[in-house]
């Protein structure tokens, strides 16, 4: 990837729930930049938080640390009518379960439309037709699926509805939040197919959530790895998988995972001193182990990390 130019940048992010004893902290000081034209992978456990970050950023979630900026403007908090607008045409969502994701009682052509409709962003009805249906060519459906209501489709029909749906706003980045996973395996491969070449044709840079590696392996240009409202680790994903340093991402890509990472931890800080590795005294920190390679860890455990590997010498 050669273009380095930053299109959105997460800053410090904390997202929390609830209050006084039901406060639950869902993201915790998490900081990511995400670079224009790439696939951005975020990866963890269900639960994790990778939803409530793709939320914070279609701002459904409220921020409550740190800041969200887009072309290098912030997103989150008071922002003006002008850009408000702008944002909600160009970052755009696709949703994890197309079979919950769109109105039942509304027909093809007003799911489609609505964002259009909302931020009047066409000229008139036959400018608005002419937009869902080039929308629905781009996604591989016929234009006269319109006038039909979602029950009509299959799963991955209606992923794509889902897709033409983001599309038909022109955006310029777009969240897939765990696209494929509700969908028959023998058409996961069709969808990923057609959001790769989406991305070519127009331009588009993707948030990728999944939880499940080897989805994000072979369509994302960098990966990060969240685990428990945390990013633990971040990298190029080729690297991640050539070199995982953080025991979480080790045990997600081992072929026996081992679902408790402080187990995992635990067995990879046996061999030294696990006095060394008391968070309360030590508390880690996201660290640049490797150029671009980050990795939440504290001092010992990098010394540890560098003595296992040849990183960082
Ligand atoms: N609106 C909310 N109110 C309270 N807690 C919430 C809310 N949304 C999310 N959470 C909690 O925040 C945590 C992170 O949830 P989130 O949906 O972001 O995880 P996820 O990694 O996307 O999981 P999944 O893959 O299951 O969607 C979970 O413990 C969840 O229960």
């Amino acid at each position: 990837m050669i273009n380095r130019e930053v299109l959105l940048e997460v800053k410090n992010l904390n997202v929390t729930f609830g209050k006084g004893k039901n406060r639950y902290q869902a993201i915790s000081d998490v900081s990511f930049n995400i670079y224009k034209g790439e696939t951005f992978g975020l990866v963890g456990e269900s639960g994790s938080g990778k939803t409530t970050i793709g939320r914070a950023i279609m701002r459904i979630n409220e921020v409550t640390g740190g800041e969200i900026l887009f072309k290098g403007k912030p997103i989150s908090g008071k922002i003006s009518k002008d850009w408000d607008r702008e944002i909600t045409q160009k970052i755009q969502m696709i949703f994890q379960d197309p079979m919950a994701s769109l109105n039942e009682r509304a027909k093809v052509d007003y799911i489609i439309s609505e964002g259009l409709v909302n931020t009047k962003k066409y000229k008139n009805e036959a400018d608005r037709l002419e937009k869902v249906r080039n929308a629905l060519l781009e996604v591989g459906l016929l234009p006269e699926f319109a006038s039909r209501f979602p029950h009509e489709f299959s799963g991955g029909q209606r992923q794509r509805i889902g897709i033409a749906r983001a599309l038909v706003m022109e955006p310029e980045f777009v969240i897939a939040d765990e696209p494929i996973s509700a969908l028959d395996v023998s058409i996961r491969a069709q969808v990923l197919n057609l959001l790769s070449n989406l991305q070519k044709q127009n331009d588009l840079t993707y948030l990728f959530i999944a939880h499940d590696l080897s989805i994000v392996r072979f369509i994302t240009d960098r990966t990060a790895v969240i685990y428990k409202g945390e990013i633990v680790e971040l990298a190029d994903t080729e690297k991640i998988f050539s070199n995982p340093i953080h025991p979480y991402t080790r045990a997600l890509i081992s072929a026996v995972p081992e679902p408790n990472p402080y187990k995992e931890r635990a067995k990879t800080i046996e061999i030294y001193d696990p006095k060394l590795h008391d968070y309360m005294k030590n508390p880690p920190s996201f660290v640049e182990i490797e150029e671009g390679h980050f990795v939440l860890a504290n001092e010992e455990e990098i010394a540890l990390y560098r003595k296992r590997t040849t990183i960082g010498v």
